[in-house]
């Protein structure tokens, strides 16, 4: 909510700022496009992004033309669960791309038949973005490492009451 800090920020987007903010990467004044809009990701991703005074278009299924107005950011946020949906020439060079998504395909050379992709085309995307998240290996990890931090935070403030 404009104004009022919330108590504890939800995993996944915290998890993301503290990625942007450790590279050294700026949100201020940046164009920022959130790929998806749920309640747990693309809607609160997009909230944070605009307090920290990016100006922010969200994407999602009904949006026409995604390509063109994704080529345009400078930072990427991808959120749809789309198995490699985003291409190299979806993304302006230089751009920052955080891969939110997690997508089990099919990959009969693991024995456990599956992989984990994001939505992002990681091999296309290296050659183009500035700064690109891993999928496994990425966002996931600081997910957890979000909750951890929150679930401290929850414990001190019980403590110091
Ligand atoms: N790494 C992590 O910590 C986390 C990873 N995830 C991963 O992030 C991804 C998204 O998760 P979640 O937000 O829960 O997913 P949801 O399915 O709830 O939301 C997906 C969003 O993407 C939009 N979307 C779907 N397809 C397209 C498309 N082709 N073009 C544009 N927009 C599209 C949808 O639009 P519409 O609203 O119109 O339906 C919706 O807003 C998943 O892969 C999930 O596994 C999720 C949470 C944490
Ligand atoms: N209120 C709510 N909050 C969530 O944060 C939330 C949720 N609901 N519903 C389900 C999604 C999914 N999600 C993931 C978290 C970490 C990885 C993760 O760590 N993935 C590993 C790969 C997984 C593996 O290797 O098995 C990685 O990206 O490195 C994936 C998915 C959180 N979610």
């Amino acid at each position: 909510m404009k104004g009022r800090e919330p108590l504890f920020h939800p995993c996944t987007p915290q998890g993301f700022l503290e990625l942007l903010s450790r590279s050294g990467i700026s949100i201020k004044g940046k164009h920022a496009v959130v790929v998806g809009r749920s309640n747990i990701v693309g809607l609160p991703v997009s909230l944070l992004l605009l307090k920290a005074d990016a100006t922010v278009t969200i994407v999602h299924s009904h949006t026409r033309d995604p390509d063109r107005i994704i080529r345009e950011a400078d930072i990427i946020v991808a959120a749809a669960g789309q198995a490699n949906m985003i291409k190299g020439d979806w993304i302006k060079p230089g751009a920052a791309v955080i891969d939110v998504g997690n997508n089990f395909v099919d990959d009969p050379s693991r024995t456990s038949g599956y992989r984990i992709v994001g939505d992002v085309d990681f091999q296309e995307a290296s050659k183009v973005a500035g700064w690109l998240t891993l999928v496994p290996g990425g966002v996931g990890p600081m997910t957890f490492t979000m909750l951890l931090k929150n679930t401290l935070d929850a414990a001190k403030n019980k403590v110091l009451q």
